[in-house]
């Protein structure tokens, strides 16, 4: 089994960046996002670098790094190229040493399409990464949470649980008991999100399960 954690989400904008962060500070972890879109407001990667405080974590360079703000497939349809799945898994093995965590996130869900014949969810698979759900309160996100739950489930992927985003709404009560997955924790709505603050939240993270 790889020490791989892939962070998804139920959607997109939903805070799987900082979470991920939390992530890779609380497994002193690396940090890996093969595909990003949107260019001009910065990287993922840049956000989880400048966020880390522990000397160990890598934050490896993107497979895919493209302009639009949009799903892989389109972003990448519209730079007249195509995101070959293989490359991404090859360059898993390549940055991967065996006895290392690696966090890995995703764009948006995990029915976003890469290319016109593999989702988001297929590279999980194909990576045989362990799967943290991060999921928001908002009118309309238990059904999110639940169709993410059960596409995780049909697809017989391994799931640790769910990391909230946000502060606390008995929504969230309903997730867990719904889908049967546990909670790991919470970040919680921050005023200033920083290096202090990850550190303090990544203390508070019960990544059980993981192996
Ligand atoms: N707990 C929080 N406190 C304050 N701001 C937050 C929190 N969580 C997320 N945010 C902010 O919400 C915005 C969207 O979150 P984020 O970029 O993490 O989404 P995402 O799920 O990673 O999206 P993508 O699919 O683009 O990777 C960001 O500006 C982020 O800083
Ligand atoms: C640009 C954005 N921040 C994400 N990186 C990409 C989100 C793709 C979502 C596609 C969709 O579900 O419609
Ligand atoms: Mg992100």
């Amino acid at each position: 089994m790889y020490k791989r954690i892939f962070i998804t989400g139920i959607g997109t904008g939903v805070g799987k960046t900082l979470t991920a962060a939390c992530v890779t500070e609380a497994l002193q972890a690396d940090y890996w996002k093969p595909v990003q879109t949107g260019l001009e407001e910065g990287t993922d990667t840049e956000t989880v670098r400048s966020l880390l405080s522990n000397p160990v974590s890598v934050c490896h360079k993107e497979v895919y790094c493209l302009r639009e703000p949009a799903s892989p497939h389109l972003a990448a349809r519209l730079e007249q190229t195509r995101i070959d799945v293989e490359r991404v898994l090859q360059q898993a093995e390549i940055v991967q040493p065996a006895d290392r965590w690696l966090v890995a996130e995703g764009a948006g869900g995990l029915m976003v399409p890469l290319n016109e014949d593999v989702f988001t969810l297929d590279l999980v698979a194909r990576l045989q990464a362990q799967v943290i759900i991060v999921a928001q309160n908002y009118l309309g996100s238990i059904n999110h949470s639940l169709l993410t739950a059960r596409v995780l489930q049909q697809s017989g992927i391994p799931v640790l649980g769910w990391i909230f985003s946000g502060d606390y709404h008995t929504n969230e009560d309903e997730v867990v008991q719904w889908s049967g997955y546990p909670r790991l924790g919470r970040i919680p709505q921050a005023a200033r999100v920083d290096r202090a603050f990850v550190k303090e939240q990544a203390g508070k993270l019960t990544i059980t399960g993981a192996h």
